[in-house]
């Protein structure tokens, strides 16, 4: 195991931003975290950077020089050039002369910024500055890549890309945590974690979390329950919880979406 959080519960005064979370990333592997504004995600990715102190619970994490973190801010330096930052960091982490050099052209390259090379990171869009935070947080080849949100802007054909640079990653055997907001991307994710309000709603790979769920999912305009409904597209998907479906709407083959709001809806109306 590259790291762990095992029963985790971070406080800020009185809030509690985790509540016993326990997640696991092994070698090799890519983790999603998903869940609604505040859920916890950040909070989590920074008690592995070891960045707060947890109230209880255990925290391991390799030494800071052995892990890549993207913060979920700028994660570069507006003033620096894409070269610059890249250098930089590199440098901080001990990469010098030829081999920062062609690890640091190779970062440009696999994260689709050659004709950004000399911009600086303030002039760059929002997706090219996160690709750039993920470049930044690879470059030394950490055995564990913690990234907030990498893909947050990032236009869908680049997402591809910054999403080849990750599983690449880890299939030189980095673990990978990252957060999501994207929920088709966290499928392809090896292990999911979803966070709703501090706690842990469901994880395991997708395959699992779509066979942990029961209950039914309708489509239709005009749903019967619309506090048990939400819109996908043109019509609204709807939640039976229980054996009974008191509507003649299609049924719907549920994906990852609708498996965590109606997990989420269902914590709503029977609290825990
Ligand atoms: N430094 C802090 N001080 C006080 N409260 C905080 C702090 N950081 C996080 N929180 C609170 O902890 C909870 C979890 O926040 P966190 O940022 O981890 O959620 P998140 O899932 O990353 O949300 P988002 O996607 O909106 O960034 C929220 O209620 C947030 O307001």
């Amino acid at each position: 195991m590259i790291a762990a959080a095992e029963n985790t519960t971070v406080r800020f005064g009185e809030r509690v931003a985790l509540d016993g979370v326990t997640v696991e990333v092994p070698a090799g592997s890519v983790v999603a975290v998903v869940g609604g504004d505040g859920a916890g995600k950040t909070t989590l990715l920074r008690a592995l950077a070891r960045e707060v102190v947890p109230e209880s619970g255990t925290v391991t994490s390799p030494e800071k020089h052995q892990m890549g973190y993207l913060p979920a801010g700028p994660g570069s330096w507006g003033a620096l050039t894409v070269r610059q930052n890249l250098d930089f960091v590199g440098g901080a982490y001990g990469l010098a002369g030829g081999e920062l050099r062609s690890r640091r052209d190779e970062m440009i390259e696999r994260c689709g910024l050659t004709v950004a090379a000399d911009r600086p990171a303030s002039a760059l869009s929002g997706g090219m500055r996160r690709k750039l935070g993920t470049a930044m947080a690879m470059i030394h080849r950490p055995i564990l890549l913690i990234l907030d949100e990498p893909s947050t802007g990032v236009d869908p054909v680049s997402r591809i890309d910054l999403w080849r640079m990750v599983s690449e990653t880890a299939a030189d055997g980095t673990g990978v945590i990252m957060s999501t907001t994207y929920l088709d991307e966290a499928e392809r994710a090896t292990h999911l974690v979803v966070l709703d309000s501090a706690r842990i709603l469901v994880q395991g790979s997708y395959d699992e979390v779509r066979s942990s769920f029961d209950g039914t999912i309708t489509r239709s305009p005009e749903p019967v329950r619309r506090e048990w409904s939400w819109r996908r597209g043109r019509e609204r998907h709807e939640y039976w919880p229980g054996p009974t479906v008191t509507t003649d709407a299609p049924r719907i083959d549920p994906d990852l979406e609708d498996i965590v709001i109606a997990m989420s809806l269902t914590r709503r109306q029977v609290p825990s």
